[in-house]
């Protein structure tokens, strides 16, 4: 894992200022994916966020024969496929984000087959890639598993030709979907994905396959056809401002009690999230692409339920989890998606926070004043919802296995220092 990273926070000062939102974890990931479709040309990708999932991303891009070249102060990242040369995704890169498993379509397209040696991503308890598998199987392709001298297993996914068919998703699984939408785009035939994803992200990874060449229509619907094509090109698109990302710095203003103006944020991208937000005191005004948010009165305690978008989303579960550690009132949180996402509830104990949990379900006892102490990010979103505590907490916290946090949040401490947080990040 390398260096260990840590973020140092003293809390109780407000926010307030103008932070500019990142471009999508969740979008740009797949249209790295994408990209290597593409068997000519280069790909260019704009407002590319400088997170660790995308520095794996390059790394396995590069594992397998593209050039991958990451222009980080450009927030651009170019891919030329032309030289993809090995279908085997090695477990110590692809093991280490969960992205790594939107390289297969390309894979399959391309070389005719996909070996996988570890997937990676937050560990939030049972994730299972069966409606991925079984969409492959229903195209033609077969699937197996053989298991390492290591005891790891490997999964070979071979090939020859994918053919269209009718695919479903059992609940709409955010990469399940991009993946069955990359499988169909050059697959002979037509595919109907039924119980499609409705995400932004999955939106925005159809535009860059359209602007491709790929034939896909019905995103956003839940039924989604697509038009095999024999070929796809290269092209240049700029990536969604990240709603998770800027559901954060919401939260850091509503847990500061300060006034923020968003840029790139789009209010309805954080769907339910908005509403329960605003139910605990905090005020939007959409000014065009900035979004100004403020809370300046007593947060109010809430009701929580995950969902598929426009659901409120799973990762912005914890993050409200420790905002609402200040709320007047008990909160109560059902979490839907993951069976595992709830470690954060221990680490904001250490810090005062009184919070019952049961299963998927945690009630959360406020208002308790936060104070700092020793903690540690289980996952990306219980280090986003850690900063968020230590902002309000009393004294100084130290966040631990941070790692998770750099994730998928880039330049955290920079932009949280620039509205005026006691935040640095150090490694080793
Ligand atoms: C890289 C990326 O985009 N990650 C996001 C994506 O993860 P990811 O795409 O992995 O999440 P899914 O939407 O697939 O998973 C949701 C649920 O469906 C289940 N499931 C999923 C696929 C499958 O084949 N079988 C199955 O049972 C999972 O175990 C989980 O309980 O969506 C999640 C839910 O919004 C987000 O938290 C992640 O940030
Ligand atoms: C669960 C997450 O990501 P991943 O699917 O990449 O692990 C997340 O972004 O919180």
């Amino acid at each position: 894992m390398g260096h260990e990273v840590r973020y140092r926070v003293r809390g109780g000062r407000r926010l307030a200022g103008t932070v500019f939102v990142q471009g999508a974890k969740n979008a740009v990931l797949p249209m790295i994916g994408a990209s290597l479709m593409a068997s000519k040309g280069r790909t260019v990708l704009r407002n590319v966020p400088i997170i660790e999932d995308v520095r794996r991303a390059v790394e396995l891009a590069r594992a397998i024969g593209a050039r991958a070249e990451l222009h980080e102060n450009e927030r651009t990242l170019v891919i030329d496929a032309s030289t993809l040369s090995s279908p085997v995704l090695p477990a110590e890169i692809a093991s280490r984000f969960r992205g790594s498993f939107l390289f297969v379509p390309a894979l399959l397209h391309r070389l005719g087959e996909a070996v996988i040696e570890g997937v990676g991503g937050c560990n939030l308890g049972s994730r299972n890639l069966d409606f991925h598998y079984n969409g492959f199987k229903r195209m033609g392709a077969t699937v197996t598993e053989q298991v390492a001298d290591n005891g790891d297993g490997i999964i070979h996914i071979k090939a020859g030709e994918l053919r269209g068919g009718t695919l479903y998703c059992d609940t709409p699984s955010h990469t399940g979907t991009e993946n069955l939408i990359m499988a169909a785009a050059m697959a002979r035939g037509t595919t109907l994905i039924k119980n499609a994803a409705l995400e932004p992200e999955v939106l925005d990874n159809i535009a860059i396959l359209q602007a491709m060449g790929a034939r896909i229509s019905g995103g956003g619907t839940g039924f989604i056809t697509v038009e095999g094509v024999d070929e796809l090109t290269a092209v240049e698109h700029t990536v969604m401002p990240d709603r998770i990302d800027a559901g954060v710095f919401v939260m850091a203003a509503a847990i500061t009690g300060g006034e923020l103006n968003l840029v790139g944020a789009t209010l309805e991208h954080l769907g339910v999230a908005a509403d329960k937000l605003e139910q605990m005191g905090v005020e939007f005004h959409q000014q065009g692409a900035v979004l100004q948010v403020r809370r300046d009165r007593a947060l109010r305690p809430i009701n929580v339920i995950t969902d598929e978008y426009p659901g409120f989303a799973t990762d912005l579960q914890s993050p409200i989890m420790a905002v609402s550690c200040l709320a007047d009132g008990p909160s109560y949180i059902y979490e839907r998606i993951f069976d595992g996402r709830f470690k954060l509830a221990e680490e904001l104990v250490k810090m005062g926070a009184d919070i019952e949990v049961n299963g998927n379900r945690a009630k959360v006892n406020g208002p308790n004043g936060l104070r700092g102490a020793e903690v540690e990010a289980h996952d990306l979103r219980c280090g986003s919802a850690l900063v968020l505590a230590g902002l309000a907490a009393e004294g100084e916290t130290t966040i631990t296995s941070a790692y998770y946090l750099d994730r998928g949040h880039a330049h955290t401490a920079e932009r949280l220092s620039q509205l005026g947080a006691d935040i640095v990040r150090e490694v080793g």
